[in-house]
Order: structure tokens, then sequence, then C-alpha cells
């Protein structure tokens, strides 16, 4: 199976050598290819250049991309997309001046989807997550990191975890799974935490491990969740058996958690709405990728992440949607592109730079995701006609893509036909 795409008017994020992360200054430049051709084999880029040097090269399908861009596939770094049902009564809730705590409170939010998890057949769940995700995989996305924590129980966890290997086994799309058990206090333990954690940590932990099924530990670190202690003893015993953290952090106040994550050497630390200095210093000179999610902050109306002040400070930054029934029911990482211009007051080429290169990065796969590189996996974005890739963030809440390539498959997005599955 070989495509050659064609005439395509700007080719974007192309990078000869592999980049894996581009952080501060950096985040400034796109590199774009006007003009170009790209040319796929199997699941893999082999080749491209500009339309002056594409003479003489042939493929099963041939794209002819004259005025559109060809990018590489979102990469959405932080969702919640395996969840049972919905919470629109609370979103209603919060319209008439509830706040997301008071909700929660009241034994709503995590507690509420958790309770309508576990009522939830296997089967039913694996159903709704995967039609989310083939919804999204339209609007451009190609990778998807997935955190479990609507379980709170051990059977109900591990019932979590299957149904992301099942998605994973069988989607197009790249999937990265994050155990996140720690997301949120169990009725049953409300009075008993320590109880809780070890149950994550004495039983969960290890059996996910064996059953090689997660990648990454999370914890919500936050008041009237998981403070500072717990997070590091969930952090431990993850990395105990080779969960490397991806931690909740800073999202209503600062415990110090940025700091927990680096020492354990998180591979991103998410959310950040709030943010100060202590912060920025404990993530210089890490590995850890701070990761923004502003359709959380827009739809529960709480502060954005201060990108510029962690770009200006030479770090890099990546974006996310948090796709999950509760802070941020929209997994549309196109609007997300958007946000981070309009509301994080990053340029177009950061905002990018941050939902395709840097998102790859803070799921641990920009080896072979997020650019135009020779050698790594063609998952592409192919948009409408565009007079330039700035129209992708300036035109908010337009879907700007019109074909997608998916592991090296050409999907016709507007056919309700159309598998993405494997
Ligand atoms: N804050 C913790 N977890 C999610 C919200 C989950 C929910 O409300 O269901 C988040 O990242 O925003
Ligand atoms: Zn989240």
């Amino acid at each position: 199976m070989s495509i050659l795409i064609t005439n395509i008017k700007q080719l974007l994020q192309v990078h000869d050598s592999n980049v894996t992360l581009v952080k501060g200054k950096d985040m400034k430049t796109l590199p774009v290819l006007e003009n170009a051709y790209l040319y796929v084999e199997h699941d893999t880029i082999i080749e491209y250049g500009e339309m002056k040097y594409c003479d003489g090269l042939e493929a099963e399908t041939v794209i002819d991309a004259t005025g559109k861009i060809v990018l590489p596939s979102w990469c959405d770094s932080h969702t919640h997309m395996v969840y049972a049902g919905d919470r629109t009564s609370e979103f209603v809730d919060r319209i008439n001046g509830l706040s997301y705590a008071e909700i929660a409170n009241r034994g709503g939010g995590i507690l509420n989807s958790a309770k309508l998890l576990q009522d939830t057949s296997e089967e039913d769940l694996y159903e709704q997550s995967i039609n989310r995700m083939e919804e999204l995989i339209k609007m451009g996305t190609g990778a998807f990191e997935i955190k479990t924590g609507y379980g709170l129980t051990v059977d109900a966890e591990l019932k979590m975890l299957r149904v992301i290997k099942r998605i994973k086994q069988e989607s197009l799309a790249k999937i990265a799974p994050t155990l996140l058990a720690a997301h949120a206090i169990p009725e049953a333990y409300r009075t008993k935490k320590d109880k809780y954690i070890k149950l994550i940590t004495e039983q969960l932990i290890p059996k996910a491990a064996k059953q090689n099924i997660a990648y990454y530990i999370d914890v919500f670190c936050e008041e009237g969740y998981f403070d500072i202690n717990d997070t590091e003893a969930i952090l431990k015993a993850g990395l105990k058996h080779k969960l490397r953290p991806k931690i909740h952090v800073n999202q209503f106040n600062i415990l110090g958690g940025v700091a927990v994550g680096v020492k354990h050497n998180a591979l991103s630390v998410d959310h950040l709405e709030e943010l100060n200095e202590d912060d920025i210093k404990a993530l210089k000179n890490s590995d850890t990728i701070p990761v923004a999610l502003p359709g959380c902050s827009y739809f529960l109306s709480i502060p954005y992440t201060p990108a510029r002040q962690l770009i200006d400070a030479g770090l890099p930054i990546a974006i996310a949607t948090d796709y999950n029934p509760g802070s941020a029911p929209s997994g549309n990482m196109n609007f997300i592109v958007s946000a981070a211009c309009v509301k994080l007051k990053m340029t177009p080429e950061e905002a990018i730079n941050a939902a395709t290169i840097n998102g790859a990065y803070a799921m641990g796969i920009s080896n072979l995701y997020g650019s135009i590189t020779r050698g790594k996996k063609a998952n592409l974005i192919i948009t409408k006609p565009l007079n330039h890739y700035s129209e992708i963030p300036y035109a908010f809440a337009h879907n700007p893509v019109e074909q997608v390539i998916i592991n090296g498959q050409l999907k016709d997005i507007n056919n309700p036909e159309e598998n993405f599955r494997i």
C-alpha cells in the first residue's frame, strides 16, 4: 500500500532529523515546506520534498492536495474518553451557579461517573468509547492517551484498562493507557482514604502491571482528593512497577505537586491553571513537560494555564483536550489549538507545535509520531482548501479536516460507512 500526496500548499512540521520535543523560543518556529509532495508506504512516511523533485514517483493512491495543507495528526496526550453516559444534569447545575467543587461535595462529579461506569457492561463501555474516538479521528486526532479513573474499585479500574486495551488493539489510532485509580476517594473510603491508597498501591498497581495494560500512573493531586504525600506514595508504587508518572496538578490549588512530579521524573504535569515561580523553577532542567488543557478552563470558567510564562521561561508546553464528561466534554483538538491561541496567547506556530510534536512527547511516542520525518508513522491530516495554516486556529469551532491518513490508511471522513477499526 502506497500513497503519494502531491501539490501540497503547505506541508507542516517537517523535520529531516528526528526531533522529539520543542521548547521555549523554538516553539515559535514551525518548519513549513511550500508546494510539496509526501510519499507514504504502508504505515510509514518514506519521502517528502518540493514538488519539483517529485518526478518519477508512483503510488497506488495519488491525492492531489492543491490548495490544501498537510500536517501530522493531532496527538491528544490527556483524555478520559472511556466513560459511561454523561453528566448533562450537572452541566445545568453549574449554569445555575454551582461550582465544580460544590457538585463534587454533593456526591456528584467523578463519583457520579464512577457509579454509572460500574453499572455499565464492558461491551457497552467499549462501544460508547470507541464511537467517541472514531468521531475524533475524523477531526484529525491520530493518537490518544486514555486514563482510567471512573472505576474506583479494583474490578472496575481493571475493566477500564481492558476496554482501553481493546481500543488499542482494534483502533487505527495510537493509544497510550494510564492508570488513574487515584482520581477521587470512593464513597466507601470517605473516612479511610489511606485504605483506598493501599488498595491502589498493593493490589491494583501490581495487577495492572502484571497484565501489562498501563504505561503511566496518574494522581489527581488536589485539595479534597489526594495530597502531596498521597501522590508521592502512589507514584513510588507505580514506578516500582515501571509505570511512569503523568499527573493532574494545580487545577484549583497549588499543593506542591509539580515538584513532586518532577522529583519522580514525571513525563508530564497537567492542568497548571494555577502556577507559581517555584513550579517553574522545578520544571527547569527537567524532562517533565507541562500540559495545558484549555477546554477544561473554558468549560469550568477557571483560569487558563499561563502558557506564556512557561514558554518565556524556556520550557516546552503541550496542549490536550482533557476529554471527560465533567470538566471538558469535547475531544476536538482543532478547538484546543484555537483556544491555545486566543486564551493562552500562543502563536499558531506554538499551538501547532504543542498539539503535534509536544503532544506526542507528553505521551511518550514522539520518536515515531508528531512530525513529518522520514521513518515516522503516517498519521496525517489533509485540510480543506486553506490560504494559510493560521486559519486552523483562526476559524475556531470549524473542522478544517477534509481527509485523514491514519496508520498509513486513507480514510474518507464523510463516509458514514468508513471503518476506523483495524
Ligand atoms: N480533575 C480531574 N479530572 C478531570 C475531571 C474529571 C471529571 O470531572 O469527571 C479533569 O482533568 O478535569
Ligand atoms: Zn484530566
